[in-house]
């Protein structure tokens, strides 16, 4: 039985979890699809480095080209990161006919078009499970489970590291850096923890998913971001006493032809199943017209987990190949793009006011919100220990994000607001 030659481009995280599954359940995916997997070549940046798993070293090498263009390599599971040069890598390989697998968003996001499109041309698959919410199946499930189905809402946990920070900042009251610090040695966070903590990653995620749940022609520059950097302990504390959750929220929306995606720390109700959604995991939860309310969760990034899709992928290729119907999964085509405007994009706010400590000032802060059409739900004056009874906490109804941004605006200029804190979208 000929075996199917992988080249691994990448023996980090998740390429030492590639490793370690296909070696592993051999016999498990050779019943599967009837050959053997082998991997036979494996690009690293320093060969001499020390590795967590025992690997031949005539395996290794560190020039990309010699996987890329070695005629006997069927396929090419890309997990090293990058954007310019992997998607070189991708494309010459795409060229040789070669079937990819891949893990990279950051590719995906920017370059999902290109590639795919390429991918048609040459008759390959290019699966890319791993690259949203590591071990959950979601890009198979909005592809074949809600085809017959008009997805109206997506909203998710989509970012392990970020999701690990708040919990634990939440939990246990840890400091910020330290827990950032802890996700990185775990192999939960990017190269660059930046993109992470900046909702970066979670745009590009959300744009992957937006994308196919709208079959739209979604764009990363269609994503309004947010990260966690400003998050602070007093939010966070804020949100416990009434009643909700600080997350970092992806939320695809659509309504008739018009989408709005973002991504923002949110305050979300502690009664809505994504508000228990901890550590590293992740949770999609998908709104259908027809199918009403799902929601799906698991591992959102680690070795495993995510090697459990990057695997699963290479399955479905080997799969193809043995039916000879690669390349055929792909979208045809999409809807273009018509972006909600401030005006339609909706939701309850949350709102941290430093005020002046004197009569009347609620009076003035409640004229504002009445100028720009905002309906208050709920007005506290915290009594938090070490904290000035000089804040008060609004939240609102449900206001458009122009009349909210008005409302801030008005309190830049309004003597008795000293500073606005915080602002948070509220869901649930
Ligand atoms: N970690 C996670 O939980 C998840 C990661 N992903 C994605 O998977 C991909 C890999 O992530 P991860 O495994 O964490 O990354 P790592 O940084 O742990 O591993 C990257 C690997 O690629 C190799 N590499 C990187 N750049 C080059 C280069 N220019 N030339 C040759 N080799 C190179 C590195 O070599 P060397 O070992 O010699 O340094 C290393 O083996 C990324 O796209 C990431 O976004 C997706 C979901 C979850
Ligand atoms: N850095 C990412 C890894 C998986 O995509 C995350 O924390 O979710």
């Amino acid at each position: 039985m000929k075996p199917v030659k992988v080249g691994l481009l990448g023996l980090g995280t998740v390429g030492t979890g590639v490793v370690r599954i296909v070696e592993g359940h051999q016999e498990d995916l050779l019943n599967q699809v009837g050959s053997p997997i082998s991997i036979s070549q494996i690009l690293v940046k320093d060969r001499t480095k020390g590795r967590n798993i025992a690997v031949e070293a005539s395996k290794l090498t560190e020039d990309p080209w010699e996987i890329v263009r070695n005629p006997d390599i069927d396929v090419i599971v890309e997990v090293m990161g990058g954007i310019a040069q992997t998607k070189e890598y991708i494309l010459e390989a795409l060229e040789r006919g070669k079937h990819i697998v891949t893990a990279n968003k950051d590719l995906m996001a920017l370059h999902g078009p290109e590639i795919l499109e390429k991918a048609r041309e040459k008759g390959c698959d290019v699966l890319y499970e791993a690259s949203v919410a590591g071990g959950i199946p979601i890009i198979r499930t909005l592809i074949e489970g809600f085809s017959s189905d008009r997805i109206t809402k997506i909203m998710g946990i989509v970012n392990g590291t970020t999701n690990y920070i708040l919990t634990k900042m939440s939990q246990e009251g840890a400091a910020y850096g330290d827990v950032l610090k802890e996700a990185q040695e775990l192999g939960y966070a990017e190269s660059d923890p930046t993109s992470d903590v900046e909702g970066l990653d979670a745009a590009r995620k959300m744009t992957i998913l937006s994308t196919l749940g709208f079959r739209a022609n979604v764009s990363l520059d269609h994503v309004t971001t947010k990260g966690i950097s400003n998050v602070t302990q007093e939010d966070i504390q804020y949100a416990k006493q009434l009643g909700y959750v600080v997350k970092l929220l992806g939320i695809a929306e659509r309504q008739d032809d018009f989408i709005s995606v973002s991504v923002q720390p949110t305050m979300i109700k502690k009664s809505h199943p994504i508000a228990s959604v901890n550590g590293v995991f992740n949770a999609v939860y998908v709104h259908g017209e027809a199918v009403g309310e799902t929601m799906f969760y698991g591992p959102g990034a680690g070795e495993m987990p995510t090697a459990t899709s990057v695997v699963a992928d290479l399955v479905a290729v080997v799969k193809n190949m043995k039916l000879g119907v690669n390349g055929r999964q792909a979208q045809l085509s999409y809807n273009v793009v018509k972006l909600k405007t401030d005006e339609q994009i909706a939701s309850k706010f949350f709102l941290l006011l430093h005020v002046e400590d004197r009569a009347g000032v609620l009076a003035q802060i409640a004229q504002v919100f009445s100028d720009f059409d905002v309906s208050i739900e709920s007005v506290m004056q915290p009594s938090m220990p070490n904290i000035s009874s000089t804040e008060i906490i609004i939240i609102t109804h449900g206001a458009s994000k122009a009349a909210m941004n008005k409302v801030l605006k008005a309190f830049e200029s309004l003597s008795a607001v000293r500073k606005i804190k915080s602002v948070y979208r509220v869901e649930g």
